[in-house]
């Protein structure tokens, strides 16, 4: 993979737009007006993008952070979206779809679009560059990339230090987000296996919630530690089926954001998850929650996905169980620690190793 711009660097300005004045949408836009590039942020209420003006705060989402005057904010679309050079997706996922039907007249050949929804659409199981392939074919599908990996809005928006991955199917696509978004203290890394990155950091949310749950209970650090451990096992099943690249999963949109997901106060999805632990139900967390836990419906999505690829992907099944089903987190636990005894596989083992007596055959299969 080609080494790129340093740290110093800075890009020229050019025309973007943030779609959605969410916590992401707000600390993204903040970032790229700070690299010197003309921002525009969409909010979809017209009273938010008025008070974001009059007051350069955002009402509900990082309300203590100051946005520039330098940062257009508008609520039409249509000023939003008209002759910009990129467009960043940062609706939550479920959104994309609606959000690009109504972008379909301002969209054009040479613009880059970077989803930044981490998640899968309940629908259609389809990535957020798939829908936005799909909607937009003026757009070359080599133009629709992410930026995803271990980010939490809070700490990009205080300038903490932060590491991610820029991801598209043409290298000099995903150079260009790169250099768009690299910063002294936000760093990009390229990644070019888009369905592995997209997989990684959508799916790590299903696991979120596992590791929440397992707080909320009461389980402690062994049990987090397996999570993240297996989950990702999972995740990494599920994406090599799916075409991915293994190593994407050690990276920064795999194990990288899974960690910061499964461990971080600022986490959404692990707080909805400890909600549930401690014996609340999905419908009372999300009454009283702002914000989005993608992780959600994405458990759906997982769920049918893997069913449907025959991938074994047990804690996704038990996530999905308990949110959907009635499932005590305490009897999921139960489950899976009772399941059979198997190797520690990865991906499918071949099949001259063969298992010793007593370890289920199972493991030798092409289904892990
Ligand atoms: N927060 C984070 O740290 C990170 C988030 N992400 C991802 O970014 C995406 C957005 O998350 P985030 O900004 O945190 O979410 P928030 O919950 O902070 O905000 C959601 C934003 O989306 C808007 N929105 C909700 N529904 C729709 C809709 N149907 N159409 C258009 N806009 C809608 C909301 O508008 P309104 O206020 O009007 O409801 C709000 O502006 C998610 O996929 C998330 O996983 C990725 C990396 C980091
Ligand atoms: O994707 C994220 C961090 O990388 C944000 O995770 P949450 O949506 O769980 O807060």
């Amino acid at each position: 993979m080609k080494a790129h711009a340093s740290q110093a660097h800075q890009p020229a300005g050019r025309k973007v737009t943030v779609f959605g004045a969410g916590s992401w949408g707000t600390a993204l836009a903040l970032l790229l007006a700070s690299n010197g590039h003309a921002v525009t942020l969409w909010a979809r209420r017209a009273q938010v993008a008025e008070h974001i003006r009059r007051t350069r705060h955002n009402p509900t989402y990082l309300p203590e952070v100051e946005l520039p005057a330098s940062i257009q904010v508008t609520a039409e679309l249509r000023e939003a979206a008209v002759a910009r050079e990129v467009w960043i997706v940062a609706t939550p996922a479920q959104a994309v779809r609606a959000l690009a039907e109504q972008l379909r007249p301002w969209a054009h050949p040479a613009l880059i679009i970077v989803s930044v929804a981490k998640g899968l659409e309940i629908a259609t199981l389809k990535t957020t560059t798939q829908v936005l392939a799909e909607v937009l074919p003026i757009v070359p599908r080599e133009r629709i990339g992410v930026l995803y990996g271990p980010s939490h809005a809070e700490e990009v928006a205080a300038g903490m230090p932060t590491t991610v991955v820029a991801s598209a199917p043409s290298c000099a696509v995903a150079e260009e987000i790169q250099e768009l978004f690299m910063a002294p203290t936000f760093r990009v890394y390229v990644n070019p296996d888009l369905i592995g990155v997209e997989i990684a950091g959508s799916v790590k949310n299903v696991l979120a919630l596992a590791a929440g749950m397992s707080d909320g209970v009461g389980f402690g650090d062994n049990a987090k530690a397996a999570l993240i451990t297996r989950g990702l096992a999972e995740i990494q099943r599920l994406g090599v089926r799916l075409g991915a690249d293994p190593s994407t999963f050690a990276g920064l949109a795999g194990i990288g954001d899974l960690v910061v997901t499964c461990m971080s106060r600022h986490s959404r999805n692990r707080y909805v998850g400890e909600q549930i632990g401690r014996g609340r139900t999905l419908e009372e967390v999300q009454q009283e929650m702002q914000m989005v836990a993608e992780g959600v419906p994405t458990t759906a999505a997982v769920y049918r996905l893997a069913r449907e690829l025959g991938v074994e992907m047990p804690i996704t099944e038990a996530v999905y169980q308990i949110l959907f089903e009635g499932k005590k987190p305490r009897e999921a636990v139960r489950e899976l620690m009772a399941r059979e005894a198997k190797y520690e596989d990865w991906l499918p083992r071949s099949t001259d190793t063969a298992p010793p007596n007593g370890v289920a055959a199972s493991e030798t299969t092409s289904s892990r």
